[in-house]
């Protein structure tokens, strides 16, 4: 039986094509994101978009780059990161929002991760929950100083990767007094996949407001009515991230060529 090309040349979940994708990648959670990142490069062209995951490929100061949507959450997003890696993307950030974790991180502010906390509802299926989810150490510099050129607002950190976004019964103070610097939910995930294959990961988000968790609706208590991701402050910041990802890639680049 004679298999459809179409299907032979996409990847089997995100449908993504297996070859012809530049190997710098800016991730993001939100397909909307991938388009305003998009709309920054030169050549800018829309590749795939099956499900959440939206793909562009373009070109930022001469170096060829995948932008691409996951979704939400670690299960679904590993999918394509997974799927990116077997196309062939070799370094990897995460361009998201996150909750702040501590005091002087405000709204529109730049996390730049260091490491992950590996609570992301997938990774623990994989491999034993002791291996860590680290940063690569040229990517936490490569946006750091990439966002000190920029003069935006950041700081450096670990971040918790929580699979639930919504607070239940379970009470969340488990890392209290940690230091964590902001919660997301896809990072560790990111971080996992690409230290398994040798490949260069890192993640810069974007403040959209308090832990989530703090937001709660005191009438509502399962829901979370003070998060409110879509303010200008936060647009502001996710066009501050997208500038720094896009600048940290292409310092990745020169660095490796070096
Ligand atoms: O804005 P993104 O990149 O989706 O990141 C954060 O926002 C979503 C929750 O609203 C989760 O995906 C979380 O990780
Ligand atoms: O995943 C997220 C994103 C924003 N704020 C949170 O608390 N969690």
């Amino acid at each position: 039986m004679t298999q459809n090309p179409t299907t032979r040349d996409l990847s089997p979940v995100t449908r993504i094509p297996r070859t012809g994708l530049p190997p710098y990648a800016v991730l993001v959670g939100d397909p909307a994101r991938a388009a305003t990142v998009a709309a920054l490069l030169e050549g800018a062209e829309e590749v795939s978009y099956h499900r959440e995951y939206r793909v562009f490929r373009g070109s930022w100061k001469g170096l060829g780059v995948t932008v691409a949507s996951h979704g939400v959450g670690a299960p679904g997003a590993i999918l394509l990161f997974q799927e990116l890696a077997d196309a062939g993307v070799r370094t990897f950030l995460r361009l998201g929002t996150a909750g702040s974790m501590k005091p002087g991180i405000g709204d529109g502010d730049l996390v730049i991760a260091e490491a992950a906390v590996r609570d992301d509802g997938v990774t623990r299926q994989l491999l034993p929950p002791e291996y860590p989810a680290v940063s690569a150490p040229e990517a936490v510099l490569a946006l750091q100083r990439a966002a000190r050129e920029a003069g935006v607002p950041h700081h450096r950190g670990i971040v918790w990767t929580r699979a639930a976004f919504q607070p239940g019964l379970i009470p969340l103070n488990a890392y209290d007094g940690a230091g964590l610097a902001a919660i997301e939910m896809e990072l560790s995930a990111l971080l996992v996949t690409a230290s398994l294959r040798g490949l260069v990961a890192g993640g810069v988000l974007v403040v959209d407001g308090a832990n989530a968790d703090e937001l709660v609706d005191e009438n509502a208590s399962f829901s979370t009515g003070g998060y409110n991701p879509y303010r200008a402050v936060v647009a502001r910041g996710v066009e501050h991230g997208a500038v720094v990802s896009l600048q940290a890639l292409r310092l990745l680049s020169e660095e490796r060529r070096a």
